[in-house]
């Protein structure tokens, strides 16, 4: 069995909003897969069932090839989640929590909750109550909850939201050592292309509830669109040398020109040749990748058309 997290057809419909549309994921083991969608695509809710958490108007879904479903007890020793926000006991410390997670999981080994706090470097903030955490200390707190008792599958909503820039490099490279060196498969959700391209390895576009795209992100560099950018002194001269030689210039921000065609993205040194021979020398030249937010609002944009 190679795909340990499948999603059929999964449906959620609240009154007049389908919240998760007829959604198919397939997650194989040990892979990093990213749910990317802006706020309110319908990631929480898709989640929300993945863990019996939600009921499916329609559809199932099945987890290291048991079905989810209410009264399947055994399978959530082998799942860590972590949904929205991490609920987490306000008035104890962050070592009464794990260790009430501990007991809860009836765990045997009493390291569990010094490796754990070694491993999300909650050391320090042992005896601090949770509700005098910071967000992101929160957040780890949550995430360490939720990988406590070793799961094989961790499904993970937005865990790096409210960390500073260093905390969400941490929790992303101990996501990645968790697939790569221990063989967990993880699912997490995220709305930002950048952050959630570096650790997963495939991902699922969702937007109003619906699955717009899956992609490799190995590929990724490639889908981006690319431009060359040519600068010069006399801007409107270049302009028209390169119309002249059927290129579509058009200016961008800052006055600078673009071009689109394929044969300038890949030899700019011809470009460079034809204006010096024309009499205006480029002072500027390079070749520039459209940002992956952009790419990701693009791909948003055409998965709606798609389905209008
Ligand atoms: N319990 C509910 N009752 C009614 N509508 C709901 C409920 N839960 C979610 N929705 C709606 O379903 C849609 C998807 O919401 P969901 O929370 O799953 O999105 P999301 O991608 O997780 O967004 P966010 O990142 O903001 O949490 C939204 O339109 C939301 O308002």
């Amino acid at each position: 069995m190679n795909d340990v997290i499948i999603t059929s057809e999964l449906t959620k419909v609240y009154g007049k909003t389908i919240a998760v549309d007829s959604v198919n994921l397939q997650v194989k083991k040990s892979e990093v897969f990213g749910f990317l969608g802006l706020n309110g695509a319908g990631k929480t809710t898709a989640i929300r069932m993945l863990l019996g958490m939600v009921a499916p108007t329609r559809g199932e879904s099945f987890i290291l090839g048991e079905k989810v479903k209410a009264g399947n007890v055994g399978l959530w020793n082998h799942v860590g989640y972590m949904v929205e926000t991490p609920y987490s006991y306000p008035e104890l410390t962050v070592k009464e929590n794990l260790e009430i997670v501990w007991k809860l999981r009836s765990m045997k080994d009493r390291n569990r909750v010094s490796w754990i706090m070694g491993l999300l470097e909650l050391e320090k903030y042992a005896s601090v109550k949770a509700k005098h955490l910071s967000l992101g200390n929160g957040q780890r707190l949550g995430i360490a909850k939720a990988l406590i008792h070793r799961p094989e599958i961790l499904i993970l909503d937005e865990p790096t939201n409210g960390l500073d820039p260093a905390g969400i490099v941490e929790v992303r490279e101990l996501l990645k050592s968790l697939a790569e060196n221990e063989g967990v498969t993880i699912l997490v959700s995220s709305h930002n292309l950048d952050e959630v391209s570096r650790m997963a390895s495939n991902l699922g576009i969702i937007h109003n509830g619906r699955l717009v795209r899956r992609m490799d992100t190995v590929n990724l560099e490639t889908e981006l669109r690319k431009t060359l950018v040519v600068d010069g002194r006399q801007r409107e001269f270049m302009k028209d040398v390169l119309l002249k030689n059927g290129y579509q210039a058009s200016a961008i921000d800052g006055g600078c020109l673009e071009l689109q065609e394929e044969e300038a993205i890949q030899h700019p040194d011809r470009i460079a040749e034809m204006l010096v021979a024309a009499g205006c020398p480029p002072t500027l030249l390079k070749v520039d990748r459209e940002n992956l937010e952009t790419y990701f609002l693009r791909l948003i944009q055409n998965g709606e058309k798609n389905h209008a």
